[in-house]
């Protein structure tokens, strides 16, 4: 298999800018078939614009991205088809009933799914019996679990999640790892974005750190640890007597909260 072909996404030499801000800065990154890939950094980073990048939603200034075989500009719609995209709830029409919400994205998708199979769907995420509820009456975490399942519905290659778990509470958040690794065991990539140490470590098979716009290390977890935990700045922040993801983080990026 040539190198190209392991590779669900390739980001090579990507820049975004807002007038004259660079957001991201010749960013590049590989994620592999059946990899779950974090994109972590402080707020302000470049994740989100990145993310948007890979959607198709924002115009590079330059660089390249081939979501699983295909270029995003000269291929836009077979890259878009290969794409599931985590949307905010605030996306969805507050006043559909759920299974409407859920009718209304397998018909966009093209997913021949009826009734029964959406209550299945519903029935995964423990939220059957609120089938019949208007989407704007569910909680956040659980319109946050129905956005998931709605990107995941056409069993896109690749799944693109901006902070899946924040504002979930531990069983949610449990439930929606366990959900994102059967998306790697069907062969099938995540990139996602997080705040949170602890999911990057638990959940990613590899991590990018990002910081004003630059990558600044892609490695495993365990392996920015190993890399970095004799470093003194990473020792000098340690808090627990052992070096930890979040150790590594703020050493690399800095103890200064972003304006
Ligand atoms: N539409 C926009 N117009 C102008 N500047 C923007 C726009 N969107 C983002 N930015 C700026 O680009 C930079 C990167 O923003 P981005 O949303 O990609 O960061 P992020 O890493 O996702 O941050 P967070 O962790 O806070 O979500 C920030 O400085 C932000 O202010």
């Amino acid at each position: 298999m040539d190198k190209q072909a392991a590779y669900t996404l390739t980001v090579d030499g990507l820049s975004v800018s807002y007038g004259n801000f660079n957001a991201v800065q010749n960013v590049s990154f590989n994620v592999r078939k059946g990899e779950i890939f974090g994109l972590l950094g402080p707020n302000g980073a470049g994740k989100t614009s990145t993310l948007s990048a890979i959607e198709g939603l924002l115009k590079p200034q330059a660089g390249t991205i081939i979501v699983n075989g295909n270029n995003t500009v000269s291929k836009q719609l077979h890259a878009r088809a290969s794409l599931g995209v985590q949307l905010q709830s605030t996306s969805f029409q507050a006043e559909l009933f759920v299974i409407e919400v859920l009718q209304l994205y397998a018909g966009i998708y093209g997913v021949p799914a009826g009734k029964a199979e959406l209550m299945n769907i519903l029935k995964e995420i423990n939220l059957e019996g609120s089938a019949n509820k208007k989407f704007g009456e569910l909680s956040g975490g659980q319109q946050q679990r129905v956005s998931l399942v709605i990107a995941t519905i056409h069993n896109p290659r690749l799944v693109l999640l901006d902070e899946p778990t924040s504002g979930l509470d531990p069983q949610s958040r449990r439930q929606l790892w366990e959900r994102i690794e059967a998306i790697r065991e069907r062969g099938h990539a995540v990139l996602l974005t997080t705040h949170s140490m602890e999911e990057a470590e638990s959940v990613c098979d590899r991590i990018a750190i990002i910081d004003h716009g630059k990558v600044i290390a892609v490695d495993t977890p365990q392996g920015m640890i190993d890399k970095y935990k004799d470093d003194p700045e990473v020792v000098a922040v340690s808090r627990r007597g052992r070096i930890t993801l979040e150790d590594v983080f703020i050493a690399l990026t800095g103890k200064a909260i972003r304006s």
